[in-house]
């Protein structure tokens, strides 16, 4: 594998400022069109969303003159080791087929999103200002424990610092932030509006520059008020933002509502992190979660990540070329056009991690929603506390550290912040998504297809599933006759144990009791008389 080298990257160069500008005729042109001869700067490019972009781009697009992605050295790797990992990784694999040098395009920048000037290069950044035609900003933190200081400065701070470094670009064409359809979750109907910010984002950030971390913890709820999480609030603070810029840029807003595997490219099932739904399905499917609160009824607005990424490239093409005079939000939903429920998601995904299970599992894999705190407490209390008791205690007579206890309080702090987003339904209109569709050609309808009424749910959930198998857990499908059988080896602990159970409660019952032992004799007593009378006409008809 040849690697992505920083000094490769003058055939992209400033070159790029000589391209025809957008004109009366590229209003005609095709996305892919639209695309080639371009600078495209990414940030968020080595997370869940950007690289399913950066892929897509280079396979779809194929003229693109360069990507430059913005990237921080992390866990001991520098960004171009980061880079080089993740143009390795199988998401690449038709775009690797398609054009063995594709790493040529691929310009990584070092920048820490965080840092003043986002800790780009003099160099770099006057690079940048020179030739990018087209931003996508991807990068946020989108844990929902951040603490707001910390999702302040990149969500918001980092997003009007890429604002900053944006007015400075002499040919951009388009701005295109990655927001959250969550972004206004405290209202039930959400248009396609940027609405009034919580807070003026300037006068927040002043005050938490003199804030000591400890009251700005103690204030967090009172100044995210109705909204679940600083993630949520932090990204309606960036929408306002992005849009203060209007008058000076052409912006695009997408709002991608829970993203999941993909649906069909570059193949189905494709998803590579623990995120939102996908970690609740593998723990559901490795049979430790066995409850969660969530309501039956309410539509899970899952939409599929190449469905997400077709409608920011093609919102970034209608950008451009059409320039709206203000800012254009896309809420990219599937509850309006093509529901599906949490109950039906529970059904599925119980049903394909039957079918293809995962392997060691805990227990069978079994789990059960509702949306009742008592029924919920019970069966956490029986389902998850106790067996993990049980097996702790088995560890620790068997000499091994026990572990079972800790992942349920992870599991279980986990849960308690997604409940709030699978506990109720938001209603999303859609009108420009709808618009987009219609500008597009027939052709670029099925290049860059978002249309989501096409979307059968109990296939995608099956992919989904074994997506999380494959490409999250690394688990190899020719084990599944060996993760059946283990499955059948929990199934016959599991009778055991209950028979045990009976008959030791039994035991105990029947020795304070004359009634009850009473009972007991009548019951074997039964039993004899039938096993005698089966084996007596078994003999007779032998
Ligand atoms: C039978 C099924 C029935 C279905 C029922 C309904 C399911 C409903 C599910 C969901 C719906 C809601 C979704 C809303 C979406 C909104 C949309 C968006 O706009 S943004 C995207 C959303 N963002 C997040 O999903 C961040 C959530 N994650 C976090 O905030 C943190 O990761 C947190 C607090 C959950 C854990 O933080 P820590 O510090 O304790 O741990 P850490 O380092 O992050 O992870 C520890 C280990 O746990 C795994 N993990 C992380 N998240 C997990 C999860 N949700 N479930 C299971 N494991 C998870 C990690 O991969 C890691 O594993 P290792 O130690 O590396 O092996
Ligand atoms: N996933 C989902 O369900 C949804 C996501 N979204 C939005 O989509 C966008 C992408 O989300 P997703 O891909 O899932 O998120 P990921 O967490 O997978 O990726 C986040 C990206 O941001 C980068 N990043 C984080 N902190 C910094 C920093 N300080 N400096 C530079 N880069 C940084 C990460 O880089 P690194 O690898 O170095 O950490 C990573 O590339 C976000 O804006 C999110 O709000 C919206 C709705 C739903």
């Amino acid at each position: 594998m040849a690697t992505v080298r920083r000094d490769e990257r003058d055939p992209v160069g400033e070159q790029a400022d000589t391209r025809p500008r957008p004109s009366d005729d590229t209003a005609m042109t095709s996305v892919a069109d639209y695309y080639a001869g371009k600078n495209v700067l990414i940030t968020g490019a080595t997370g869940f969303m950007g690289k399913v972009l950066v892929e897509k781009l280079l396979r779809c697009c194929p003229q693109v003159r360069a990507l430059f992605l913005l990237v921080r050295p992390k866990a001991g790797q520098s960004m171009q080791q980061r880079v080089d990992d993740m143009i390795k990784c199988k998401l690449f694999d038709r775009v690797r087929e398609d054009d063995a040098h594709f790493h040529r395009k691929i310009v990584p920048i070092s920048s820490e999103l965080t840092e003043p000037g986002l800790a780009i290069s003099p160099e770099d950044a006057d690079k940048l200002a020179a030739c990018v035609n087209i931003v996508f900003h991807c990068a946020a933190t989108i844990r929902f424990d951040e603490p707001l200081k910390h999702a302040v400065q990149l969500n918001v701070i980092g997003t009007q610092q890429l604002l900053g470094l944006a007015r400075r670009m002499r040919h951009l064409e388009a701005f295109i932030h990655i927001s959250t359809a969550y972004a206004n979750c405290n209202r039930k109907h959400i248009d396609e509006v940027i609405y009034p910010p919580p807070v003026e984002p300037r006068k927040l950030i002043e005050s938490l520059e003199w804030m000591d971390d400890r009251i700005v913890q103690d204030i967090t709820p009172r100044l995210i008020g109705n909204r679940p999480n600083t993630y949520t609030y932090t990204k309606a603070l960036a929408e306002y933002v992005v849009q203060q810029e209007q008058d000076k840029l052409n912006i695009g807003i997408i709002r991608p509502s829970i993203v999941g595997a993909s649906w069909q490219e570059p193949f189905p099932g494709w998803i590579d992190n623990f995120n939102g739904p996908s970690g609740v399905f593998i723990a559901a499917g490795k049979g430790i979660l066995r409850t969660m609160r969530a309501n039956n009824d309410a539509v899970a607005d899952l939409i599929p990540v190449d469905v997400v990424i077709n409608l920011t490239l093609a919102a970034g093409w209608y950008t451009a070329v059409h320039k709206p005079k203000t800012a254009l939000v896309y809420n990219c939903t599937t509850g309006g056009i093509n529901p599906f429920h949490w109950g039906e998601i529970e059904h599925h995904v119980m049903s394909s991690f039957k079918r293809n299970p995962l392997e060691q599992a805990f227990r069978r894999p079994n789990a059960n929603i509702t949306s009742n705190y008592l029924i919920y407490q019970y069966w956490i209390l029986v389902s998850h506390k106790f067996p993990a008791l049980l097996y702790d205690l088995v560890l620790r007579l068997t000499g091994q550290k026990p572990q079972m206890m800790r992942i349920f309080n992870r599991l279980h702090k986990a849960i308690s912040l997604l409940e709030y987003f699978s506990s109720q339904d938001w209603e999303w209109n859609s009108e420009n998504v709808n618009m987009l569709m219609a500008q597009l050609s027939p052709e670029d309808r099925k290049t860059f297809n978002f249309d989501v009424r096409q979307l059968n749910w109990p296939e995608y959930i099956e992919n989904y599933c074994i997506g999380t198998k494959k490409y999250v857990l690394n688990e190899d499908m020719s084990d599944i006759p060996a993760a059946r059988q283990h499955l059948r080896k929990l199934r016959n602990i599991r009778y055991t144990f209950n028979t045990v159970l009976v008959v030791f409660i039994w035991r105990v019952f029947i020795a304070r009791s004359q009634m009850a032992r009473n009972i007991w004799y009548f019951v074997v007593s039964l039993c004899f008389k039938f096993l005698s009378y089966f084996r007596a006409s078994s003999t007779l008809t032998n």
